[in-house]
């Protein structure tokens, strides 16, 4: 039976604030705690997958994790889950100009939620994407790349973050994580 009460793992105060506000109107309740944990290469499944598994033997208990991937078109898909790094070597102003080579500036989101039951227990993943395109970044720049990823006309930063929410990678895939606990319970 799924859990009514949820324990994110997350180092990211950004992506928790997101997940509660999200999850705020459904009955699942949320706790966090903000753990660093190992992120090995791979494909985006199994990235959230050991990410679910590592938390879960770090807490000793049932967890949820995350990982938000940024893939360019252009690029192969690719940086993908390493785009936290890009992003830090290159600052939220620069971004846009890795695709400056490049026509093709569309990219999707990608955010694969894990729940994991506890240690050794096989992880359920449920993903959500939104397509984009990459631009010169506008609007508040404190979360990641939200700034330079633009979703009919206006950018995740300059959108309200109810009307991000309704649309993003991170909703998407929480409803389906929603409708999953429904159906469990
Ligand atoms: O502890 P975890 O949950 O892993 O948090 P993190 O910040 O390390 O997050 P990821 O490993 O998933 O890396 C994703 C990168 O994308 C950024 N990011 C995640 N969700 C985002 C969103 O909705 N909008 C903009 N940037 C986002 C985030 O700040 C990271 O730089
Ligand atoms: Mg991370």
């Amino acid at each position: 039976m799924a859990p009514k009460t949820l324990n994110f793992i997350t180092g990211n105060a950004n992506k928790l604030a997101e997940v509660q506000a999200i999850l705020a109107s459904t009955p699942v309740q949320l706790q966090s705690q903000a753990v660093d944990l190992l992120e090995i290469q791979g494909t985006i499944e199994e990235i959230s997958r050991d990410k679910a598994l590592r938390a879960a033997a770090e807490v000793k208990g049932p967890v949820l994790v995350e990982d938000t991937c940024l893939c360019f078109k252009a690029f192969g898909e690719l940086p993908g889950p390493y785009v936290k790094w890009f992003l830090q070597a290159l600052g939220v102003q620069d971004f846009h100009k890795l695709l400056a080579g490049f026509e093709d500036k569309s990219a999707q989101a990608v955010c694969t939620f894990a729940y994991c039951e506890g240690p050794g227990c096989e992880p359920v993943v449920f993903q959500g994407r939104t397509d984009g395109i990459i631009v010169p970044a506008r609007g508040p720049t404190n979360f990641g790349w939200d700034a330079c990823f633009e979703y009919e006309g206006q950018t995740y930063a300059e959108m309200a973050k109810a009307d991000k929410n309704a649309i993003s990678h991170r909703g998407r895939a929480l409803a389906k994580l929603v409708e999953w606990l429904k159906q469990e319970v």
